[in-house]
């Protein structure tokens, strides 16, 4: 148009922050690895994890093949107990109470999910609590209802520490912002309202599902919005309130029938980062930190057990 010359700038699209979740994850690592050091040093302790995993899902193979590689590069010692999918629930009970017996296991966690013949709870609440590493016993998820989960006395829930982790990493505060969640499941949804809503953090938390009648006009007004549902693409860049921050939890294996190819899908449309001022990349986002915050459990119990306290 005569008199008005675009520059580049002005036209090319704003594009997110990046919240690096892979980036976090090794400086957390370092400093784990830094602590386990010590442990092994002035106490003579190593850390180890046990991880058990029931069946031969891909996703959750992967996962736990991940889970060891991290004890790996970090120096805690790892165990794993792979279990046929047809297991009894009295026969995977049984492994639970090695477990809780073994020394060697400082912390220990059980893949999730179960096979649906397998009462999920019912081995949760199996696991000792002082060495459940998901925090996600219901003495642990109590004392995180309850507002006295500390690293001093127990274990968060990985996930949504490694979201709060991965927040105030990047110097994001959260104080009076409407924050929506979206999914309410126990690993990653409800503990994360919880967490969100401590005096700390101070956010004000709407807690989105199936049953939610509204959810166009919650993400209008969402100033951060964490997306766990599980539904590939389900949120759009129209949809969301410009400078939003956002963070794609949801992982979904998607299958191209003509190549057979497996691909992974978050629950953000990718051009939802021309809209969003900061964006978790899906993978490299969340599920790195997912894995940090579990080896950071598995230290913090460690240390407990030797009278540290966690992080000092
Ligand atoms: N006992 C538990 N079971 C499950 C949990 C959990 O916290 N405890 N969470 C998820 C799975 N999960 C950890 O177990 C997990 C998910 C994703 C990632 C991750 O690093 N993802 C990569 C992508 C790679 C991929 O999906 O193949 C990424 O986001 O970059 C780590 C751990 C359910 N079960």
């Amino acid at each position: 148009m005569e008199g008005s010359v675009e520059t580049a700038e002005e036209t090319a699209p704003a594009t997110a922050q990046l919240l690096d979740g892979i980036q976090a994850a090794k400086d957390i690592k370092a400093e784990l690895a830094e602590r386990i050091q010590v442990l092994k040093d002035e106490h003579g302790i190593t850390p180890g994890l046990a991880t058990v995993l029931v069946g031969d899902d891909p996703a959750s193979h992967s996962y736990v093949g991940g889970k060891h590689k991290d004890c790996a590069q970090v120096g805690i010692n790892s165990i794993r107990r792979d279990l046929p999918a047809d297991i009894s629930q009295e026969e995977l009970e049984k492994v639970i109470d090695e477990l809780n017996e073994d020394p060697a296991v400082t912390g220990y966690i059980v893949q999730l999910p179960l096979p649906k013949h397998l009462d999920t709870n019912a081995v949760l609440e199996r696991i000792a609590p002082e060495k459940d590493a998901d925090g996600l016993h219901p003495v642990n998820l109590g004392r995180l209802v309850l507002n006295v989960s500390d690293p001093m006395t127990s274990p968060l829930p990985c996930t949504p520490h490694g979201i709060v982790q991965l927040l105030v990493r990047n110097g994001l505060v959260l104080t009076g912002k409407n924050v929506l969640v979206i999914g309410r499941g126990v690993t990653v949804g409800r503990p994360l309202g919880l967490l969100l809503t401590r005096r700390q953090i101070n956010a004000t938390v709407t807690l989105a599902h199936t049953g939610t009648v509204n959810l166009p006009e919650l993400l209008a007004e969402a100033d951060v919005v964490v997306a766990a549902a599980g539904f590939p693409g389900m949120i759009k860049a129209a949809e969301l309130k410009p400078g939003a921050i956002v963070l794609d939890v949801g992982v979904t294996r998607v299958t191209d029938p003509e190549t057979g190819k497996t691909t992974l899908s978050g629950d953000v449309e990718k051009d939802a980062a021309s809209v969003a001022s900061w964006m978790s990349p899906n993978p490299g986002g969340v599920g790195p930190m997912t894995r940090a915050m579990l080896l950071a459990n598995v230290v913090e119990a460690a240390e407990r057990s030797v009278g540290i306290l966690p992080g000092a």
